[in-house]
């Protein structure tokens, strides 16, 4: 274990370390969180984590939980959840998390939400890109994902958040274990370069807060200079930006009043988390464009699965995108994603897509539905037709009533529709336990 990384802790928690030592070669603690869109009364015999409402500990893999791949859960680490509970996030904000992939946070914000919506950005393409898988699987609706440097979105959205995430790209010191590589390759000079870069990530989250707006700066890391320096640079250059309570029990206090800090020792791997409140300022809107009109076949296919047609569309090429929020304008800028990617038109037919069926708000509505067992899902999520009366036609594939994809059924046999890359690996099976 290199002394100097030992030194530091030892500097900050002077009468802890040998707890913090022992931490070190425990196994990470685990968390799910519950997503309340889709999973409205769950009845959990787990422990729950104090960083927020819907966060339990839990002690093993559970990625092929059915219920996972329904998204009625998101997996994080439980002192992630803080940040996102630390934002107060409101009904109908618009919020903007900066540094998004994967999208714990994100996911979190989202579940806050009723007629607001979510600009959820990523720097790095290929995380951008998970980034979207998972708000798929969540089914959020009213958002959506960028990928794009944080001074690009500066040009279209200046001032036109109310609350932004900065979860902050760090030297990750609160995910590290004894054996792990990354405690092999740590450094102060790298420490140094992330809180460059957390620096450079604010200019732009300061200019893209309205004024009144909030701001919740967090790291997964313990360095001093990627947290409560950062910070107090970050004031001392914007003096209409305030540090405000957290208004939060959990972890204890940072080395400036109104900074949160999560150690091990918290029942949690370690967190970061700042709340700053800006003073005055001007604030504009995000730029809506106008709903574009789709044609016969799009809107009977709504008809026949949904009973209604989506209020706000939009087409690009064959591609249709449906919300219950306008659309918002994004020339310029690297959108993956805005809305529910509902499916395509392919000559005289619509194709839907896996994430129309996936969609939070609609987890009651789908008329088309069939519950699977256990080995019917399993054998469905390796791209398997399955043998299974149902009504003829694109039916959601469910279990206990949850859609978690779909296909096409002739009346005996559903056709499969799980996109390739979430099928599981041959060798990889889904397991049920009890939560
Ligand atoms: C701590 S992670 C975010 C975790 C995420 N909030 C979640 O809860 O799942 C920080 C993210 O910042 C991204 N990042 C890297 N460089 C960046 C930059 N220059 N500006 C903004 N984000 C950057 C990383 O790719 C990474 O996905």
């Amino acid at each position: 274990m290199n002394p100097d990384f030992l030194n530091r802790i030892q500097s900050y928690i002077p009468n802890e370390m040998d707890d913090f030592l022992s931490s070190l070669d425990r196994p990470m603690y685990r968390g799910l969180r519950v997503n309340p869109q889709k999973w409205k009364k769950p009845k959990l015999s787990l422990k729950r984590a104090p960083f927020s409402e819907n966060e339990y500990y839990v002690d093993e893999a559970l990625g092929n939980h059915p219920y996972h791949l329904a998204g009625l859960f998101y997996l994080q680490e439980p002192s992630a959840s803080s940040a996102v509970e630390i934002l107060d996030v409101q009904p109908d904000d618009v919020v903007l998390d900066l540094c998004a992939a994967p999208g714990g946070k994100s996911t979190q914000i989202a579940s806050k939400l009723d007629t607001g919506f979510l600009v959820a950005n990523e720097y790095d393409s290929k995380r951008a890109r998970i980034l979207l898988s998972n708000m798929e699987r969540m089914g959020i609706e009213h958002m959506m994902v960028l990928n794009n440097d944080p001074s690009q979105l500066v040009t279209k959205f200046a001032r036109c958040f109310d609350r932004i995430l900065v979860d902050a790209p760090c030297s990750g010191e609160g995910m590290m274990k004894k054996h792990d590589e990354a405690m092999d390759q740590w450094s102060v000079e790298h420490i140094q370069f992330c809180a460059k870069r957390q620096k450079q990530i604010l200019e732009s989250a300061y200019q893209l807060l309205k004024g009144n707006g909030t701001m919740v700066y967090s790291t997964c890391t313990y360095a001093k200079e990627e947290n409560e320096d950062v910070i107090q640079w970050f004031l001392d250059t914007y003096p209409d930006m305030e540090l405000i309570d957290p208004g939060v029990s959990f972890g204890r206090s940072g080395f400036i009043k109104n900074t949160i800090r999560i150690f091990p020792m918290d029942k949690g791997e370690g967190h970061f988390v700042a709340k700053l409140h800006k003073k005055s300022g001007a604030t504009n809107r995000l730029p809506v464009q106008k709903s574009m009109p789709i044609d016969a076949i799009t809107k009977e296919f709504f008809i026949e699965q949904l009973g209604f047609v989506p209020k706000y569309h939009e087409m690009q090429k064959d591609k249709i995108y449906v919300m219950d929020h306008s659309f918002i304008q994004t020339k310029g800028l690297h959108c993956l994603r805005q809305g529910i990617f509902a499916g395509e038109r392919i000559k005289k037919r619509f194709e839907p897509a896996h994430a129309f069926y996936m969609n939070a708000k609609w987890i009651d509505t789908y008329k088309n539905r069939t519950n699977l067992s256990l080995e019917e899902i399993d054998a469905f999520m390796h791209g398997l037709e399955i043998e299974h009366p149902s009504q003829k036609g694109y039916i959601a594939v469910c279990v206990d009533g949850y859609p978690f994809g779909f296909g096409k059924s002739d009346g005996k046999h559903i056709k499969n529709k799980i996109p390739k890359g979430l099928r599981l690996l041959p060798n990889s099976h889904i397991k049920r336990r009890c939560l």
